[in-house]
């Protein structure tokens, strides 16, 4: 049976931000406070991509939007789809890895709390996974997370 690729409707950006894009040590993660089918919840930081913009584009300005701090962003987390992850029926989620370039980010929109979680050191470094994994992450973000897990185990870095 051949699979046919699904079209997306809305195109949403992600941002797995790490403390330095060649050499991550921790990762900034975000609890959603709203909507209610999502608050309390971890996600990537971001949103959707407005008319116009490029994903890029729309995920520097969401960085600055969400928590204040200006950004450069670095390599992709490769989805399954040209349009990255998909979230739902509707929406698919391009995420890529970022750096904080200035400002200290805070709880601007949309989020309650955020939280630098340690990246694991090597394959062994069962604390950090059980950590990174077991917050109770949007369910469709989880196997984006053990994906990057996986890419900067494989590359050793963030980079682009
Ligand atoms: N930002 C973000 N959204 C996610 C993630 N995982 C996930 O399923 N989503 C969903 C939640 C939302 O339905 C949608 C993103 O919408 P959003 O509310 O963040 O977009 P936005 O900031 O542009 O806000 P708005 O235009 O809806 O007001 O994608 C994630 O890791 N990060």
């Amino acid at each position: 049976m051949s699979e046919v690729s699904p079209s997306f409707e809305v195109q949403v950006v992600g941002a797995a931000v790490v403390d330095s894009l060649e050499a991550p040590t921790r990762m900034l993660v975000a609890q959603r406070s709203e909507p209610q089918t999502v608050a309390g919840m971890w996600e990537f930081p971001g949103g959707k991509v407005e008319p116009g913009e490029s994903c890029e584009q729309a995920l520097v300005r969401e960085l600055e939007e969400e928590l204040g701090v200006q950004a450069r962003l670095g390599a992709e987390v490769p989805g399954a789809y040209p349009q990255g992850w998909r979230l739902s029926e509707r929406l698919a989620m391009r995420v890529f890895f970022a750096e904080i370039l200035s400002g200290t980010p805070d709880t601007l929109e949309d989020h309650s709390a955020l939280r630098w979680m340690p990246l694991p050191k090597s394959k062994d470094d069962a604390q950090a996974y059980d950590d990174l994994l077991g917050l109770p992450w949007i369910p469709a973000d989880l196997p984006i997370v053990v994906a990057l897990l996986q890419q900067l185990q494989d590359a050793g870095v963030g980079e682009a």
